[in-house]
């Protein structure tokens, strides 16, 4: 069988020349949530943007078995969408964000998911909705995200991410850094039912996370980060 994502000696080298990594081998599965650990530097949110294809690297990712490139970039995105580690970074709204990315979008209305698939104001009002079970008022939408706080912007993303429910591959950077343990655990909830849903998208997550205790209880596969390699091991990084 194909895998959903599977990486072949991937390497990814600093400004100066000097590698970040290199030769990162492992294979991503359905049902798969695959916790990233190492200390801080190893290249853990670096993987992350070359996995989507926001980082320039070596070696091959490829998605069920094509290259990023072949789904065009802006598709590959969505179906395997990065949520940054300060997404308070981005330009504009969420709203703005949600209306780009949504244009993009494919979501699933039937068994099989396809591409380029129109998308609807119910589409917009999904994720909104889910920002709303999780605390976050309407009126966020149209403030700045400079302007939202560091743990709301983390929610928003995270609402859009799932709400839209375009992504079979969710590949978060530290997405409850920001939030207090009730919040993270809403979250984590939340992502472990969507991956279970048959009417969900969402197949696998690559998650990354300086917490042991949410690497514990949200991976099902962990990979430690350091000295330029990684491996699997079978229990989070103590
Ligand atoms: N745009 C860039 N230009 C030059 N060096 C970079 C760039 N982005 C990252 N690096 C370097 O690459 C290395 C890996 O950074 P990365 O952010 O991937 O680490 P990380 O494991 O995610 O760290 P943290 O846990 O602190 O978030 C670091 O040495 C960092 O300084």
């Amino acid at each position: 069988m194909v895998p959903l994502l599977e990486i072949r000696d991937l390497a990814c080298l600093r400004d100066q020349g000097s590698p970040v990594f290199s030769d990162l081998n492992f294979i991503v599965n359905e049902g798969d949530i695959v916790v990233i650990q190492g200390k801080s530097g190893s290249g853990k949110t670096t993987l992350l943007k070359c996995l989507s294809h926001l980082n320039v690297y070596n070696g091959q990712v490829l998605y069920r078995g094509r290259t990023p490139k072949s789904y065009g970039i802006p598709t590959y995105r969505t179906r395997v969408l990065y949520l940054p580690q300060r997404p308070s970074l981005l330009p504009g709204t969420p709203r703005d964000f949600l209306t780009v990315i949504s244009s993009f979008g494919s979501r699933k209305k039937s068994a099989k998911p396809k591409f380029n698939e129109n998308v609807s104001a119910a589409d917009i009002d999904h994720p909104i909705e889910v920002a709303k079970s999780w605390d976050i008022e309407e009126e966020l939408w149209d403030r700045d995200w400079s302007n939202l706080s560091g743990g709301e912007a983390q929610r928003v993303a995270m609402s859009i991410a799932v709400g839209l429910n375009a992504a079979e591959v969710l590949l978060l950077d530290e997405p409850t850094s920001a939030l207090d343990p009730e919040s993270s655990a809403a979250v984590e909830k939340v992502l472990a039912s969507e991956l279970r849903a048959s009417e969900s998208t969402l197949k696998a997550i690559v998650w990354i996370t300086h917490s042991e205790e949410q690497g514990q209880r949200v991976g099902t596969r962990h990979l430690y980060l350091a000295d330029g390699s990684c491996k699997e091991i079978s229990q989070p990084h103590v």
